[in-house]
């Protein structure tokens, strides 16, 4: 279309944050690029989500077989690792993301599998080659943190262990944000002697405090250590193991450390300096139009400065909301729907919409805008006929007229329930309608809403 430009729109970064915009862009006769240094599909599909539910399958399987041990004759099921790790190899490894590079082919999208360095607000530096586009979207996702103390190069990432093929014997994971908690979890269930240095007193930031301190107490039932508070100052080698220095001169001797101290946005080369482009350490500033600082140059995906909850659908929904607004279909701004939020542990934690902090603090401006009701699952009829008399327990809250605006639940199978609250409260159902709907019983969606 554009006949100034090489490109009507190139795309930097081949994550589910542009690739699922940039198809259907191309689908509707655009002319587009991506440009990708590792791999299409970035994180999610090659040392992201995919990569840890492959290898958390098995130790979910364990964990919710292991209630019922009483009944299998008082065995425990553990994680083998070798052949879990060689199972993901297998699915992952060998290309999960090739459905992607399909859809990228079929679109007609040229794809340069390099680095790109933004030149100008409308250039990509390629290899020797400039390329230019009426419009750039700038997609390059984040990446690990690594703590600024002594040794930190003795530390491994998320990356790193999602490939490890020798599950050590004593392993410490540094920080309780999702990474840390869900790779934690699937390191106790293949045998490892986990300890987890948390930064501050809690884990979970953001997830309802008692349902984080229970999770805190079902993974120590299960094995893990936790050490509150733990200052980390540096990480040294003595013989063959390595030793974590922390708190008031404590040290802790282990074989392993995975620095999950969470993720930052991915912008070193990028280039933004020769632009007028702006952003800072949260990531690139964008306007409710996914749009820069500079008119044409917009972004989506991990890499924003944006409250919304990095994840895979959010980044999904930003770059397909970017092509309806490019192509003309909207010319509103991005409005975010509820978004389900799960930490793949055992047992799980997942939340959706207004949560439980964020009602309360409602309730203190305005009170009774909110109705919080909290339910101990365990004698319930399902999860007691399911196994899960360990912990299960859900928090939801009501708007004033009486309609369900947000769900939080630890349970084994926490992730479904919210999964199915997710679809309701987006539709904006009314507790009458959900009622009224006839659900598959028994199941976990026949009582979702009717015992609150
Ligand atoms: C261990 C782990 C588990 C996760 N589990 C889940 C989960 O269960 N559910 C969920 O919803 N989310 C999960 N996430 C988060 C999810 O992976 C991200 O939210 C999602 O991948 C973001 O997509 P993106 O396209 O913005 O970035 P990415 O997928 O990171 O893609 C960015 C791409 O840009 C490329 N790139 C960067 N700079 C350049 C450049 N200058 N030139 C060329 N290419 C460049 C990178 O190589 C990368 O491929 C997980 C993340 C991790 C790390
Ligand atoms: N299940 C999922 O959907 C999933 C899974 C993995 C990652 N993600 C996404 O990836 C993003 C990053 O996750 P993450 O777990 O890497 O980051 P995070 O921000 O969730 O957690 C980082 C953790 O490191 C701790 N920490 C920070 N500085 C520290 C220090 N100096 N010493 C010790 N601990 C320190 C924090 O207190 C926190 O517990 C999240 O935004 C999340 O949305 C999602």
């Amino acid at each position: 279309m554009s006949k100034k430009y090489d490109y009507d729109v190139i795309y930097i970064g081949a994550g589910v944050g542009s690739v699922n915009g940039a198809v259907p862009l191309a689908n509707r006769g655009y002319k587009v690029a991506i440009v990708e240094s590792q791999a299409i599909g970035g994180t999610c599909p090659n040392w992201g989500c995919t990569a840890k539910y492959t290898l958390d399958a098995p130790a979910q399987l364990a964990y919710r077989a292991n209630q019922f041990s009483h009944i299998y004759g008082g065995n425990i099921l553990h994680v083998n690792w070798k052949r879990d790790m060689a199972r993901k190899h297998r699915n992952i490894d060998s290309g999960p993301a090739t459905g992607m590079e399909h859809r990228i082919k079929a679109a007609g999208i040229k794809t340069y599998m390099t680095h790109g360095t933004l030149l100008d607000n409308h250039t990509v530096k390629v290899d020797d080659q400039k390329i230019t586009a009426d419009k750039l979207v700038l997609v390059p996702g984040m990446t690990p943190h690594h703590l600024n103390v002594p040794g930190t190069e003795l530390t491994h990432d998320s990356r790193n262990f999602l490939s490890l093929d020798d599950l050590p014997k004593r392993m410490v994971v540094i920080g309780t944000g999702y990474v840390g908690i869900e790779l934690a979890t699937v390191a106790n269930a293949g045998g490892a002697d986990v300890t987890v240095m948390m930064h501050h007193d809690r884990p979970l930031r953001g997830f309802y405090e008692p349902f984080a301190d229970q999770l805190v107490k079902s993974l120590e039932k299960q094995g893990m250590h936790f050490v509150k508070s733990a200052k980390v100052a540096g990480f040294k080698k003595s013989g063959n193991h390595l030793v974590v220095e922390y708190g008031d001169h404590q040290e802790l001797a282990t074989d392993y450390v995975l620095d999950a101290s969470g993720r930052v946005p991915n912008l070193k080369h990028l280039g933004l300096e020769n632009t007028n482009v702006k952003y800072n350490r949260h990531g690139i500033e964008v306007n409710g139009y996914m749009q820069t600082s500079v008119p044409n140059v917009y972004a989506t995906g991990d890499a924003i400065d944006s409250k919304i909850e990095k994840l895979s659908p959010t980044a999904t929904y930003e770059t397909k909301y970017l092509t309806r607004l490019l192509t003309g279909e909207t010319n509103k701004p991005m409005a975010m729907p509820a978004v389900p939020t799960a930490v793949y542990s055992s047992p799980r934690i997942a939340k959706v919409g207004v949560d439980v902090d964020q009602a309360k603090a409602g309730n203190q401006k305005h009170p009774g805008n909110f109705k919080i009701v909290t339910k101990d699952l365990r004698n319930h009829m399902w999860y007691k006929a399911t196994g899960q008399t360990h912990v299960a327990a859900r928090a939801l809250v009501f708007n004033r007229f009486n309609r369900l605006v947000g769900a939080e639940e630890i349970s084994g199978r926490a992730d479904d329930a919210i999964s199915m609250l997710a679809i309701l409260i987006s539709l904006h159902a009314t507790n009458e309608q959900i009622e009224n709907m006839v659900r598959l019983f028994p199941s976990q969606a026949s009582d979702l809403l009717s015992d609150f």
